[in-house]
């Protein structure tokens, strides 16, 4: 008898141990999930350092009062539209000389297209991002054509081996699949910002951290007057790059774009599986990627704008807003450096 009753005690006493020991586990995995949702960020996440300056360090007073009136250097959701005139370079270099930042920058040259580089990369070491670290990831399917050029301080240039590709519009459009797979696959912890950059392209003036940004896109030199009617968006509904004659904020330029590798990354990937869609449906948006990247502008709206200043049409050609030319496409004949019309 006593000894049943032990036994009965005994396995009272293991299930209500059980018990125990299971609510225990489910609590801890409760909390591990909860954990896990707060403390595992995106690895491409952007730091945030903020802006800071400090005490002592002398600059130009900023004014409330004065400042760029022949053009708007502000969007209607509150976006910087980044102009000369608008910032102070020794103040916004000082910020971010802090912040220790690594600025990723791809550029694609196959085929023809190999010509442009010397121009570039050169101007570009004159120009871009001076004193402050650049990662140039140089896609080419001719490596040995790549010219040498004297990097600056803190720049460094790799160089991808491709496989060419036989029309130019498919060598446009395929970037936006290797930027995807370049910022998922190396970049994280490797670089903070990323710009993407046409070749065809040199740089005639400062392009530095005044452009930095979550999504940055830059207005496109023949469009900043029109208005978005006259915009050359794709008008085919069938096209997933699509906009309708009553929509459109700005027109920006598919040679140049950037942001935090977050933002890049959800933008590459989304024009990249927007034009797999439309060849499925044997369908290519007017301005190939140029196209798709508008429509994703325009329901993501970029950050930072860059004027025409970061991209402008041709040395050569003047508009009274343009006080300074930063980065401008260079005068080519497509049916010279292009593999097929
Ligand atoms: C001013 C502007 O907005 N330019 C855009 C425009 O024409 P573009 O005439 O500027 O296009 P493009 O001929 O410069 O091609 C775009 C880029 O693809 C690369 N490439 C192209 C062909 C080739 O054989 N080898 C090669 O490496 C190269 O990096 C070049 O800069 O439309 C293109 C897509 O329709 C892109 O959106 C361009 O950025
Ligand atoms: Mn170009």
């Amino acid at each position: 008898m006593l000894r049943q009753n032990f036994l009965i005690i005994l396995v009272l006493f293991g299930m209500v141990l059980s018990g125990l020991i299971y609510m225990n586990n489910n609590q801890s995995s409760c909390k591990q999930k909860i954990i896990e949702r707060v403390h595992i960020k995106p690895k491409w996440k952007l730091k945030n350092y903020g802006l800071r300056s400090s005490p002592g360090f002398v600059y130009q007073q900023p004014s409330v009062l004065i400042g760029r009136t022949d053009v708007a250097s502000v969007t209607s959701w509150l976006a910087p539209i980044v102009w000369e005139g608008t910032f102070d370079a020794t103040l916004i270099d000082f910020i971010y000389k802090k912040q220790n930042l690594t600025i990723a920058t791809t550029v694609f040259a196959l085929g023809k297209y190999t010509r442009f580089l010397k121009d570039f990369l050169e101007s570009a070491e004159q120009h871009y991002f001076v004193g402050f670290r650049v990662h140039y990831y140089l896609f080419t399917d001719q490596p040995e054509a790549v010219p040498e050029v004297k990097m600056g301080e803190n720049h460094i240039l790799t160089i991808r081996k491709v496989p060419s590709l036989n029309r130019w519009q498919d060598i446009s459009m395929g970037r936006m699949d290797i930027l995807e797979k370049l910022i998922e696959n190396e970049l994280a912890g490797e670089a903070d910002y990323i710009f993407c950059l046409d070749v065809d392209t040199k740089f005639y003036g400062r392009w530095s951290v005044e452009s930095l940004g979550r999504l940055v896109g830059v207005i496109h030199p023949w469009f900043f007057e029109a208005p978005r009617h006259l915009f050359t968006y794709e008008r085919r509904p069938e096209s997933l790059a699509y906009i309708s004659e009553g929509e459109g904020d700005y027109y920006f330029t598919g040679a140049a774009f950037g942001g935090s590798l977050e933002d890049v990354l959800h933008l590459t990937k989304t024009c990249r599986e927007q034009m797999n869609i439309d060849a499925a449906n044997s369908i290519e948006a007017v301005w190939h990627e140029e196209s798709h990247l508008n429509k994703y502008f325009l329901y993501n709206k970029p950050s930072k704008l860059l004027s025409p200043e970061y991209l402008w049409r041709n040395i050569n050609a003047g508009a009274s807003q343009i006080k300074t030319i930063r980065f401008s496409h260079v005068a080519k004949n497509n049916a010279d450096v292009r593999p097929n019309p």
